[in-house]
């Protein structure tokens, strides 16, 4: 059976920094509707090739595609136009403005509406039926009239996910979504990007072990710039390269 072309893939993809080579000739292939994780230990590149993907960074060399074209010299604005957007990328939150206000602002970059588009009744309450139905999904849905600025930490990440699917993404970038969450956020943003998941494709980099173990179809284990190995977690977590990689790692 012939492979399924992967929505994103990285061919020798290779990033030094005066000399020191963070990224080292990186293949990577990212499947259609699958969650899939980047891991790996303190220093092991994967901020380096989350930015390299998302074109926050240039590569010294190797090749990226999308959707089987290739977008290694495009910039980042192009490729969120064409479905690749990186989770806090367009989408910063604008503090002042409530939580329903900013989803309304990211839904109007995405349909690039004229101002006078904009403003016509109909046009602002199909936007803004988008928005509530946006802040339910992310669990915003009481605090859509707050300012985004008295959102605890955990619910502005919420709401950054929430303004970036209003951008609907084929592919959905997060860099460590987990980060700085209680447990109660991290289980309700973990069972939301399960939700993703089908519909879109969602490549994260993820400290979370735990996260990461009841999430991913695949996970890509880096090590010194390195892909260490591949697999499912279970594949992945009885391989003892990656379990010798971890010792000593904080993240052990
Ligand atoms: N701009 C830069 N200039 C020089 N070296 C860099 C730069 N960015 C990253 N590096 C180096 O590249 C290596 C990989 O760093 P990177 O941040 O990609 O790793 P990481 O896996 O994301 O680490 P962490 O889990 O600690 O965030 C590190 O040794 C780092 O010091």
């Amino acid at each position: 059976m012939p492979e399924i072309e992967p929505i994103l893939e990285a061919r020798g993809l290779t990033r030094a920094f005066h000399g020191f080579v963070a990224v080292s000739n990186v293949n990577l292939r990212v499947r259609r509707g699958t969650i899939h994780a980047l891991i790996g230990p303190n220093g092991a590149g994967k901020s380096t090739l989350f930015n390299l993907l998302t074109k926050f960074l240039s590569p010294s060399s190797g090749q990226i595609f999308f959707k089987g074209k290739d977008i290694t010299g495009l910039a980042p604005p192009e490729i969120s136009r064409r479905g690749m957007v990186r989770s806090f990328q367009i989408s910063s939150v604008f503090p002042h403005l409530n939580a329903h206000e900013n989803v309304r602002v990211a839904l109007q970059a995405r349909n690039r509406d004229t101002f006078a588009f904009w403003r016509s009744d109909s046009r602002l309450s199909s936007l803004n039926a988008e928005a509530a139905r946006l802040l339910e999904r992310v669990g915003l849905g009481d605090d859509a009239h707050r300012p985004a600025a008295e959102l605890s930490y955990g619910r502005k990440r919420a709401l950054e996910l929430a303004t970036t699917l209003a951008l609907d993404p084929e592919l959905v970038l997060l860099d460590e979504p987990m980060a700085g969450m209680g447990r109660e956020d991290i289980g309700r943003t973990a069972a939301l990007i399960h939700s993703l998941a089908g519909s879109r494709t969602v490549l994260m980099v993820e400290h979370n072990l735990g996260v990461v173990a009841d999430l991913s179809d695949t996970i890509t284990v880096l090590r010194r710039g390195e892909v260490l190995a591949e697999g499912s977690y279970a594949e992945v977590s009885a391989n003892p390269e990656v379990q010798q990689a971890y010792m000593g790692s904080h993240h052990a």
